[in-house]
């Protein structure tokens, strides 16, 4: 897990420490991977994953990992392409399923190895502090096995652990922070201090149909699963398919029906789509990404809700290849006989690559806009803004937020929205405060930020552009000093120019979010214990971590963290 989570932390800029293989940062990671670490805390050995002995085998209770052949050599380093028998210990970054060495305790990683469970796995990949594993037959079950109700959990990409009990996947998550603030954030989970900080996991109340936004790819390629209980179900005239991406292929899609993770107004649309738009008479084709040809790229469903009556309404992307209005006419009437569908579009990228925002929007049919609700707000959500993926727990996260960042609610503070995004972070908070000043390398996300300000009322919130990457020594000129920070990076977390700008302005309070807990993890070691390396020193303490599930059987892990100036 640790050894994983290096990488992860590990980007050119983000943290000169990281990418210093004699650095304790990388040495604790290291610590983490090996049997030749200290031994564990007292918080791991009480690891709720420990593995039982499995059935059948004299093995001891930790994870064991045998060659098929003979017992491994010491020191054990396996070797590409070597199968082997191993126990699943825990989950790690990514979702992945970490397993030891005996012995050794040298760690392998397999995705979609779940907690307890035997299985055989061939090596894949060999890295200097750990290996991957590609899982090739389950031996014995995992612990918490749940049926998993989707068909297709199994082989598409999103919900890995889709058939773990909803329990043991946040008791990972929780577990996941966990290690990664006491190994890449260096905070001793002995000290007692440390025990008040790391709160409870906040589970996600709704676990299906939580997404308001999925994209499904149409592709030239039908990806067909080797697993035998597939192959029946996917059998079909055509290669094509419009699903979702198979895992590491950039390619081939698998073909999917409907996705439990969207809406039922969603699994409509989806299930109208896919009933005609093979049809041979329609005349459409899917994009094909290596000879670029072909009409359809991506089909985008986006859910919000009428801001009067509180329903559901429904935003419909066609991306296309090129503007044909005609083509798509057919499709356009069948979809906006359903109730929920309030508009229609089609953004035309006529660029080699796949992405799904349009140089051209055209609006087929309704508005072009959905509207969403967010802790009182209203938002306006076009077809390539972002927007929160989960509204719900959205809500939970934004409560956690204001909590945290404790405002007086006098108007007198002033407030630093760091990668705002449209703004909703900062404009729920607005009310409370003298000013919000929120910054965003997303043009069009300013300008939606802006037009969500105005939609509110809002006049004491400003937006501005900017790279915070490519910040210089005069940033904060145009602004007075923070008394709260807000900052939500994406996942590569802050660069080491924004960190210096917080250690140099000392705001009395920073309000971390993340959806990356590695990066977070080191990002807050900064804060806290300084960058000995350059001479900078930390000014802040660690007083609240808040892991968040958003995006149940998925490996994505949210955080709230408080930060506190010394
Ligand atoms: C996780 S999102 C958070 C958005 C917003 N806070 C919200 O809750 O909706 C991260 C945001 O950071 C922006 N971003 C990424 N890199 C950036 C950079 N170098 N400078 C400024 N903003 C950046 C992204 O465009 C995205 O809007």
């Amino acid at each position: 897990m640790a050894a994983a989570a290096a990488a992860a932390a590990a980007a050119p800029g983000f943290g000169a420490r990281s990418l210093n293989a004699r650095s304790p940062f990388l040495l604790a990671l290291r610590c983490s991977a090996s049997s030749a670490c200290p031994s564990p805390s007292p918080s791991r050995d009480s690891d709720p994953f420990e593995t039982p002995p499995p059935p059948n085998s004299s093995s001891s209770s930790t994870a064991a990992a045998t060659t098929m052949a003979t017992s491994p050599p010491r020191p054990f380093f396996p070797k590409r392409g070597q199968t082997l028998e191993l126990v699943c210990e825990s989950l790690a970054f990514k979702g992945k399923g970490v397993c030891r060495a005996a012995d050794t305790g040298f760690v392998l990683m397999c995705d979609r190895a779940l907690p307890g469970e035997r299985f055989l796995g061939r090596v894949s990949r060999k890295k200097p502090t750990y290996a991957e594993v590609t899982k090739l037959k389950t031996l014995t079950p995992h612990r918490d096995f749940v049926e998993a109700p989707c068909e297709y959990a199994s082989h598409c990409g999103g919900c890995k652990t889709q058939n773990l009990l909803y329990e043991a996947q946040i008791r990972a998550k929780e577990q996941q922070v966990r290690d990664l603030i006491v190994h890449v954030g260096r905070f001793d989970d002995r000290d007692p201090d440390f025990a008040g900080v790391l709160k409870p996991i906040v589970p996600c109340d709704v676990q299906f149909h939580y997404r308001n936004k999925m994209e499904f790819s149409f592709g030239a390629q039908r990806w067909v699963p080797r697993d035998e209980s597939m192959v029946g179900k996917d059998k079909t005239d055509s290669g094509f398919a419009l699903g979702l991406h198979a895992p590491g292929f950039f390619d081939k899609v698998l073909h999917v029906e409907k996705c439990l993770l969207q809406s039922e107004a969603a699994n409509k649309v989806l299930a109208v789509i896919q009933d005609s738009w093979m049809d041979p008479s329609l005349g459409f084709s899917p994009y094909n990404v290596h000879t670029h040809r072909g009409f359809l790229k991506h089909l985008m469903l986006r859910m919000g809700r009428h801001l009067n009556t509180g329903l559901p309404e429904l935003m419909v992307n066609f991306v296309t290849a090129s503007y044909k209005p005609e083509l798509l006419e057919p499709l356009v009437s069948k979809i906006s006989a359903i109730p929920e569908v309030v508009s229609i579009l089609n953004n035309v990228n006529t660029s080699v690559g796949n992405t799904s925002v349009g140089e051209e929007e055209y609006t087929l049919y309704g508005k072009s806009t959905i509207t969403e609700m967010l802790r009182g707000l209203t938002f306006q959500i076009s077809a390539n803004s972002f927007f929160q993926t989960n509204s719900k727990q959205a809500e939970v996260l934004y409560k956690l937020i204001e909590d945290c960042a404790g405002l007086k609610g006098d108007g007198s503070e002033i407030v630093l929205d760091l990668f705002c995004g449209t703004g909703t972070i900062g404009l729920t908070l607005a009310r409370k405060v003298r000013h919000v000043y929120g910054y965003e390398v997303v043009a069009e996300a300013i300008s939606d930020a802006q037009r969500n300000a105005e939609l509110n009322g809002i006049h004491n919130a400003t937006f501005v552009q900017g790279d915070l990457n490519k910040i210089n020594d005069t940033f904060g000129n145009d602004f007075p000093k923070p008394d709260i920070v807000i900052s939500d990076p994406n996942r590569p977390g802050m660069h080491m120019k924004l960190i210096k700008y917080l250690l140099k302005t000392q705001a009395p309070r920073i309000v971390y979010v993340s959806c990356n807990p590695a990066t977070c993890a080191r990002d807050i070691d900064y804060l806290c214990h300084g960058v000995d390396e350059r001479g900078i020193k930390g000014r802040y303490l660690l007083k609240r971590v808040i892991p968040v599930d958003m995006f149940p059987h998925t490996p994505h892990i949210e955080c709230v963290c408080l930060l506190e100036l010394c």
